[in-house]
């Protein structure tokens, strides 16, 4: 049985400009999350556009389901979300949705309840009788998930799902997409909001002007194993070169925003910190515990640093002479 949904080697779209993407070689499991992350301009538009088949690859290959990207078959497989959504404005939502259930070629004589089922899942209910053109842009993101869900496809594509809604808008599109993948669905999701990308997905590819720059499990991505974090009491601030120097490790302090690093009672120049030490085997927690209390501060916490993907997004693109596009 085949278990890979989208298997990308080497795909390279070149424009006439020289922007595009280079040899992307992604694959990406049945029913698995993938998330596609990149600043501006870094081509991850268009790599979804050549897997859907709107612009043909300048070399390379990708399948979906064992079928040629552009091919009727692959295409078959595939819902749609494009960034640039645009709906016939002058239909009503509802319309549109039966527009693109007719043009998925779908039997229309039973139609009407899966539109209406549709049109509820993604929050938009009974305003499928209104004109789109009374839509908000969080509306219409909503009826181009509808539009993206009509024939139920294996494989969805989603390119910012959740640009154009609020907040509650978006938690909304999380559950549902949630709800996608736990009846099987295979998601590509290209998303700037990496809180999003962050609670769905598996693994994630960082594309920086046109080419692949780190990929990896979230999980490992997110737990480096090597930064713990100490909440120190007591703490002067002329004692952390000398904690680093004595044991060797590299510590700095960490600045959490949630903790108020003074209190009155303390004693002046004496504060609760938190320090963020790179480890590079536990016994090294032992002797930075052992250092901090034989020199009479308080310990009151020790746990290994989760970073966000945030941090791990900026990490990997801070420094680059090209961010994005060059
Ligand atoms: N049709 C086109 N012709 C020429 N250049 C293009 C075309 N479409 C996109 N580009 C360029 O290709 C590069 C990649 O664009 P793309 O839209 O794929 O980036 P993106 O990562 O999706 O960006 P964003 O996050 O801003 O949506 C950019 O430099 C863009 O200007």
């Amino acid at each position: 049985m085949n278990t890979v949904a989208i298997d990308i080697q080497q795909l390279t779209k070149e424009y006439d400009n020289g922007r595009g993407c280079r040899n992307v070689t992604i694959s990406v499991g049945k029913g698995e999350a993938f998330g596609f992350l990149g600043p501006n301009g870094a081509g991850k538009s268009t790599l979804v556009k050549m897997l859907v088949g709107l612009t043909a690859p300048t070399s390379g290959r990708a399948t979906l389901f064992g079928e040629p990207i552009g091919s009727l078959a692959a295409k078959q497989h595939v819902g749609y979300l494009p960034e640039l959504y645009r709906y016939q404005e002058w239909l009503t939502g509802e319309e549109v949705v039966r527009l693109h259930s007719r043009l998925c070629g779908m039997d229309q004589s039973t139609i009407k309840p899966r539109i209406k089922q549709l049109l509820d899942q993604v929050g938009i209910g009974k305003r499928g009788i209104d004109r789109v053109k009374h839509y908000s842009k969080g509306m219409q993101q909503r009826l181009g998930m509808a539009c993206a869900l009509v024939n139920d496809p294996p494989i969805l594509f989603l390119d910012e799902p959740s640009s154009a809604l609020d907040p509650i808008g978006r938690s909304e599109v999380r559950e549902l997409l949630k709800n996608l993948k736990n009846e099987g669905k295979t998601i590509f999701l290209n998303s700037h909001l990496l809180e999003e990308v962050e609670s769905l997905c598996e693994r994630i590819a960082l594309l920086n002007n046109g080419q692949i720059l780190r990929h990896g499990q979230v999980s490992q991505v997110l737990y480096t194993q090597t930064k713990w974090r100490f909440k120190v009491g007591g703490f002067t601030p002329e004692i952390l070169p000398w904690l680093s120097e004595t044991s060797g490790i590299a510590i700095k302090r960490y600045m959490n925003p949630s903790i108020s690093s003074a209190t009155s009672v303390l004693p002046v120049g004496q504060e609760t910190v938190w320090l963020e030490a790179t480890i590079d085997n536990e016994e090294q927690i032992g002797w930075l515990n052992t250092l901090i209390v034989n020199q009479g501060m308080t310990l009151y916490n020790v746990e290994p640093v989760k970073e966000r993907l945030e941090e791990w997004f900026m990490d990997a693109v801070s420094g680059l002479s090209h961010r994005g596009e060059q």
